[in-house]
């Protein structure tokens, strides 16, 4: 349920870990990293890839990474950790050692492709081409945003495919692509399965995260501002994220 309401800060991570069996979804733009202008101009802080195991490992490995990037992307930025990731807004999901979950989603058809990069090229817009879905960046164009949404609903329909809007951006993806899809395969699977989900993250498309954790009997931590949310708990910001799980 979506609510709104001034929402407190989680509890403590070393005492949750202590008291009962959790497992840590970690969206990445936005929470482990701050927003920046462009997908590639993102700045990781120095050892995240190590800490991000070093956590993983306290956690029994109960630590997955669920981004709208692509795994291969994520990879990039971070190094290669031992940690599980779905990728692709929850369609490509590995786990720690990079054994793959499911079959390798598809990509989008190529006459789709083609039209959003006419579109993107006749706006100026920042075009994201990745494996299994197409994001468009208006971040540098903020009054593109309806155009480009509307743009992408009307291809979405034409194409049985479905949008994620995010933070300056509009995405085309398959159906089902979603994070709180992915939380829910992680659950069903060792070493996750009967334990306690915690979703943190900052983007619309994490409130499906935080709805599935809630529906395990978990939560979900917002990390910024948004009203209303499904999630229990907020952090203010990545800094806060960062110190809140002792990375
Ligand atoms: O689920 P996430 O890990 O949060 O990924 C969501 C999208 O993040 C990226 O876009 C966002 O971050 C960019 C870099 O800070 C920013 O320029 C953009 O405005 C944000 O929307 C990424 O580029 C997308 O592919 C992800 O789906």
């Amino acid at each position: 349920m979506l609510v709104s309401r001034v929402l407190p800060d989680p509890p403590r991570l070393d005492a949750l870990a202590s008291s009962e069996t959790i497992s840590l979804f970690l969206d990445f733009d936005g929470t482990l990293v701050d927003l920046a202008e462009r997908p590639d101009a993102i700045s990781v802080a120095e050892g995240l890839h190590t800490r991000l195991e070093k956590l993983s490992d306290r956690l029994g490995g109960r630590l997955a990474l669920v981004s709208g990037r692509a795994v291969p992307d994520l990879d990039r930025h971070i190094g290669q950790p031992k940690v599980a990731r779905a990728g692709s807004h929850g369609l490509a999901m590995t786990m720690a050692d990079g054994g793959p979950i499911g079959p390798e989603p598809a990509a989008l058809a190529p006459d789709v492709v083609r039209l959003f990069r006419d579109f993107a090229a006749s706006r100026k817009l920042l075009l994201e081409e990745k494996p299994h879905g197409l994001a468009l960046h208006f971040r540098m164009a903020p009054l593109l945003e309806d155009e480009a949404a509307d743009f992408a609903r009307n291809l979405a329909n034409e194409h049985g495919l479905e949008i994620k809007t995010g933070k300056s951006v509009v995405e085309l993806v398959a159906r089902g692509a979603n994070k709180g899809a992915a939380v829910h395969a992680f659950m069903q699977l060792s070493p996750f399965a009967g334990s306690r989900p915690i979703f943190v993250g900052d983007d619309m498309t994490d409130e499906d995260g935080f709805s599935a954790a809630a529906g395990i009997g978990g939560f979900g931590v917002l990390v910024g501002e948004r009203h209303p949310t499904a999630a229990a708990y907020r952090l203010a910001d990545p800094a806060a994220v960062h110190e809140w799980l002792g990375l």
